[in-house]
């Protein structure tokens, strides 16, 4: 078993702990041989337990990231850009959860169940980068992936139900404080701050991050340009409409698809059930039986800490010819960032890239 040192920068955040907590299970592919934490200065030469060890979490520093194999990034796209070029340079595989180099046509952006075969020593030995996606783009392009395969992609309407972690950890501090201030202090002003425009509590915000030119929101572009990057549908029709409720953890989405063939709920149940890491949970089809309790449909407190990708409420829409909905949730922390990204590292192990990028 190919073992590896790996280094997690931003540990401490929600995307760094879920990958900790992640990387405690085993992996087909690679062991970890030892790990490397990184954090802001703040949070320098505090421990961290892993597996019955302490780790010190260091400042980010070239020579310290270099003794790694494989680097995750979980923090500001800003410290990705200033480190990940130049481990590349070295031959360090960095896995990207910024948005930093999303949209850089040299690098790939790989959720491994749709397109993992972009995981190839011939695409990364030059530049060993790979970008994780958006945590809504992950789930929606796992859902339309065999969907398109079988059925033809013509149009996809997206609107997201985005719970508060993907906007880090102190965004889950601003809804706790919110919620507290309200029941003890019965007080439910218009809050404000560096996160949230307005209050979260008890409210919605059709607002993810900021407005373009084009009205769009930032995260409402982000879902569109990647789905037809993975997908490798730079004309696909997408609109997206992303917004952020007062719930923990956990994304949702309702999406609406039209295809280029003629299409039925259950043939669409069908293949999605198919697909691995997606679980179909609609009415009867209640397969697994640990999940019989979810009933007809799964929410994001369900799906919180679940590895799968949940598709329910599928059904037949009549705006389009060949129309159908369907209700998409998951676990923004795991398989919306540090689950996809140690899976990309797991395939990497697997198909010997790591290994080929090592031997240079
Ligand atoms: N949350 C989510 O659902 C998703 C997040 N992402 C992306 O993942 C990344 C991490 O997000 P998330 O975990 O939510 O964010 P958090 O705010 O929870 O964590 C940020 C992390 O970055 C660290 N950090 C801050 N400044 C520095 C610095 N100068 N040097 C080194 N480390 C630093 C923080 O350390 P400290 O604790 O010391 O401040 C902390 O570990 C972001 O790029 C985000 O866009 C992607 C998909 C989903
Ligand atoms: N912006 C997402 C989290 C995320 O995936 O962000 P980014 O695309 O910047 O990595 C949210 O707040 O829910």
């Amino acid at each position: 078993m190919l073992e590896l040192t790996i280094g997690i920068v931003g540990a401490t955040g929600v995307v760094g702990q879920t990958a900790l907590d992640i990387l405690t299970d085993d992996f087909s592919g690679f062991k970890v041989k030892k790990l490397k934490l990184y954090a802001s200065r703040a949070s320098a030469g505090k421990t961290i337990s892993f597996k019955n060890n302490k780790v010190t979490i260091e400042e980010p520093s070239l020579s310290s990231m270099l003794e790694c194999n494989a680097l995750l990034f979980a923090t500001d796209a800003a410290i990705s850009s200033e480190y990940i070029p130049k481990l590349a340079e070295k031959g360090i595989l960095c896995i990207d959860k910024s948005s930093a180099f999303r949209a850089h046509p040299s690098v790939p952006l790989v959720v491994p169940e749709v397109n993992g075969n972009l995981l190839s020593p011939e695409n990364l030995s030059k530049f060993p980068v790979v970008a994780s996606p958006n945590c809504c783009t992950i789930p929606l392009v796992m859902a339309l992936k065999p969907l398109q395969e079988k059925f033809g992609l013509k149009r996809v309407i997206v609107s997201t139900y985005q719970s508060v972690s993907g906007a880090g950890k102190p965004a889950i501090d601003i809804l706790t404080d919110e919620s507290k201030n309200f029941f003890v202090n019965h007080d439910l002003t218009c809050g404000k701050s560096e996160l949230f425009p307005k209050s979260i509590a008890f409210n919605v915000m059709p607002y993810v991050a900021g407005i373009l030119e084009n009205g769009d929101t930032d995260e409402e572009s982000k879902i569109i340009a990647e789905t037809r990057k993975i997908l490798a549908s730079p004309n696909l029709p997408v609109a997206a409409t992303s917004v952020r409720v007062p719930t923990f953890v956990g994304h949702g989405e309702s999406v609406t698809l039209e295809f280029s063939s003629k299409v039925t709920a259950s043939q669409i149940k069908e293949e999605l059930s198919h697909f691995p890491g997606i679980c179909v949970i609609d009415e009867k089809s209640m397969l697994n039986e640990d999940l019989n309790h979810f009933g007809m449909f799964v929410t994001p407190r369900e799906a919180h800490g679940k590895d799968e990708v949940f598709v329910s409420r599928i059904r037949k829409t009549d705006v389009f010819d060949n129309g159908i909905s369907l209700w998409i949730v998951s676990d923004n922390l795991r398989k919306g960032a540090a689950l996809n990204a140690i899976q990309v590292i797991n395939t990497c192990a697997l198909n010997g890239t790591i290994q080929s990028i090592l031997a240079k």
